[in-house]
């Protein structure tokens, strides 16, 4: 279970994460959702790590992880996507998810020289690589270099290198911005497949809601910082703090 109480980041004056508590249990989708500038993304950088909160606590199956920088956080379960500054650009696609799936492996080279455990480790780690390229529709490229790719398909080895992590908690900040309509349901699709697996939490800020009616099964709502509403999405989506706050429906028509 992730787990936030208290959290609160203030920037000089501007409170952008104001005292939200909510926990995320394994099994569940929950989209976030607000209107821009509601401090979504911010309290995506409190959990991850990349920003220090200035009050409140994260913890993850209880332990805290308030003194632990980011990749400690990947280490403790924590797997959010970013958007390429994880790629290596000049290796292929094949070599960036290798060396992702190695990293999880913990002390291979602790066995020291042993050729056959190296070459079954070798093995072990490709047949892993090529099951996930699989996955996120990337098994042709795989010999083409990040740098070569389109945007779409750099998304897509995002999640890759995600999924070969095998995090407890996936974190997708707009997964599909920026991609054209062909692309985006391949993302939507590995995001379904994900959804499957009843052992992991996955948080996912949208704005497109048609996404998120599709694949939430709980839906919190930030506004100002402020968690204002939360729930199951058809009841989050028609209550009047979200046909207000965020969908923008005038107070005399609603
Ligand atoms: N490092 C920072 N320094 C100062 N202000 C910041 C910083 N990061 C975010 N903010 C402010 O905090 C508020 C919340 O921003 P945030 O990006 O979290 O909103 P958001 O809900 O993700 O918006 P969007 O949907 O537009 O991405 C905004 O007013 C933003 O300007």
């Amino acid at each position: 279970m992730l787990e936030t109480r208290g959290l609160t980041v203030r920037f000089g004056g501007h409170v952008a994460v104001n005292d939200v508590s909510c926990s995320f249990a394994p099994g569940t989708l929950t989209a976030i959702v607000g209107p821009n500038g509601a401090g979504k993304t911010t309290y995506f950088n409190l959990i991850s790590g990349q920003l220090k909160a200035t009050a409140g606590t994260v913890s993850l199956d209880g332990q805290p992880l308030a003194g632990l920088s980011a990749s400690a956080r990947t280490r403790a379960g924590l797997g959010r996507a970013f958007q390429l500054t994880n790629l290596f650009p000049h290796l292929t696609v094949l070599e960036n998810v290798r060396l992702a799936v190695q990293a999880t492996k913990e002390g291979a080279h602790r066995r020291g020289l042993n050729l056959w455990s190296i070459w079954s480790d070798h093995r072990t780690l490709t047949e892993r690589a090529d099951r996930i390229l699989a996955d996120v529709a990337l098994k042709a490229k795989e010999h083409a270099t990040v740098a070569s790719l389109p945007h779409g398909d750099q998304r897509k080895l995002e999640v890759a290198l995600l999924m070969a992590l095998e995090p407890k908690v996936f974190m997708f900040d707009e997964p599909t911005a920026g991609m054209n309509a062909a692309e985006a349901p391949v993302i939507l699709d590995l995001i379904r497949a994900l959804k499957k697996d009843r052992s992991k939490t996955i948080l996912l800020v949208e704005h497109k809601m048609d996404v998120v009616r599709e694949l939430a099964d709980r839906i919190i709502v930030l506004h100002n910082g402020q968690l204002v509403a939360d729930g199951e999405p058809a009841k989050v989506i028609a209550s009047p703090v979200v046909q207000e706050a965020y969908l923008g429906v005038a107070k005399e028509k609603a």
